[in-house]
């Protein structure tokens, strides 16, 4: 370790004990922390069906950096290089669209565990664990912008069978790598202008997600989640599986929800929402994201709202139920380097949350000092955590501050700038 970063380091954790706090024990959490760290980033959401390569759903990406990997082979090379740049030991997030089926088309209906064996191997190796989603866009039967709350029964049959088929290959996922797997659920159904039947696809989507959910699975195995959202392009009006669907829906049923940071209208917050959902869920998943003025899917910074979701985790005691996943898809800057600032940022963020002086902060909100509690709020934002930060990437054997960007400019000039075409 840099004789600089363990003086820094052993300043720094003086200046928080002053101040009540362990720097020592917030590590050790901060170890225990994994993040999902999506696939989808590294290929711009086209997976390797082979298809037409739209991407449908209301999702858009932009942007033609080259470099994008084409095949699950070059996938896993990319998170190998962006895994080892982060702190800690994470988690990949697959879409049903990333099966390898070796060259055979298989119907999303007809997906097996034997499909993602490449995936299962490759993470059981690394001891990273896995996490599922159905795919719902990209699809000749989602073209309309309807999928589980179609009108036409043979639709939604499909897609029901394709829920099904990826609950099981959650449970396999769960039993090859020991830790269990959250397969969330997330569909475009929605319509671009004002529908005078807001109910009936509700109603639709309430059986067939029952219908997908009836097969009991271990939850050692595979636990379910659903997630909300506002709008989608293309679905401006209306929102089959909107954020108040899924709440009522994940409570009735003992689900996880999933909620997305960029899901909500821009003036709410997924930090504020946390404490009002938890007392009803068992467990949540999170999709971290960083929407500009709509769900843009912008690469996750160490924003006012990013510190504020990770103090509600923290203040809240809910990092043992809640469940960390990242959500963004930039084709603008190099991919890898895309993960590696998003969960380089949500650990910073996690590991700010984990140094706050709540104790003293909590005696003066409680003790009605309320001038206190803001002065000493906006003097912890200048605390020394990036002194703290450094020292654990080192500890963690992966490189502090910004040198972290020089492997990915060699990994760029050696491997990706070779990938002829890959831009977008
Ligand atoms: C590709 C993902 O499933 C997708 O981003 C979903 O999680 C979402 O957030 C859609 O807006
Ligand atoms: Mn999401």
């Amino acid at each position: 370790m840099d004789r600089g970063v363990r003086e820094a380091f052993a300043l720094a954790r003086e200046r928080y004990a002053e101040l009540g706090v362990d720097v020592d024990s917030a590590l050790d959490r901060l170890a225990s922390i994994s993040v999902s760290l999506h696939c989808w980033q590294g290929d711009d959401v086209v997976g390797f069906e082979g298809g037409t390569g739209a991407i449908g759903g209301g999702l858009a990406v932009t942007g033609s950096y080259p470099g994008r990997a084409r095949t699950a082979d070059e996938l896993r090379a990319d998170l190998d290089q962006a895994l080892g740049l982060i702190p800690g030991s994470h988690r990949l997030n697959l879409h049903a669209s990333y099966a390898e089926t070796g060259g055979t088309r298989v119907e999303r209906d007809a997906l097996l565990p034997e499909h993602f064996s490449r995936w299962m191997d490759w993470a059981r190796e690394r001891k990273v664990g896995l996490d599922f989603n159905p795919t719902f866009f990209a699809h000749r039967l989602a073209e309309d912008g309807m999928t589980l709350a179609h009108p036409d029964p043979a639709v939604r049959r499909f897609w029901v069978d394709h829920g099904i088929a990826c609950r099981r290959i959650g449970a396999a996922f769960g039993e090859a790598t020991g830790t269990p797997c959250v397969t969330n659920v997330w569909i475009p159904d929605g319509s671009k202008d004002t529908p005078v039947d807001r109910k009936g696809p509700r109603e639709r989507l309430t059986e067939s997600l029952d219908a997908i959910f009836a097969g009991p699975i271990d939850p050692a195995l595979n636990r379910d989640a659903v997630e909300g959202k506002l709008f989608g392009i293309g679905a401006e009006a209306y929102t089959v599986g909107s954020y108040e669907y899924y709440l009522a829906y994940a409570v009735s049923r003992g689900i996880l929800l999933c909620l997305d940071a960029g899901h909500y209208h821009p003036t709410e917050v997924l930090s504020d929402k946390l404490s009002a959902v938890m007392g009803f869920l068992g467990e949540a998943l999170l999709h971290v994201s960083r929407g500009v003025r709509w769900d843009s899917d912008h690469v996750v910074t160490l924003s006012d709202e990013l510190d504020a979701i990770a103090q509600e985790l923290v203040r809240g005691d809910y990092l043992g139920r809640v469940r960390l996943g990242l959500d963004f898809f930039d084709a603008s800057i190099n991919r890898v380097a895309a993960w590696v600032i998003g969960c380089r940022n949500l650990l910073k963020a996690m590991l700010r949350a984990l140094l706050e002086p709540i104790d003293r902060l909590r005696e003066m909100e409680a003790s009605g000092d309320l001038t206190g509690r803001l002065a000493l709020l906006e003097e912890a934002k200048l605390l020394p955590s990036g002194a703290v930060w450094d020292y654990h990437c080192q500890e963690r054997g992966v490189p502090a501050g910004i040198a972290w960007l020089d492997a990915i400019r060699a990994y760029e000039r050696e491997v990706l700038s070779t990938r002829s075409g890959a831009g977008t």
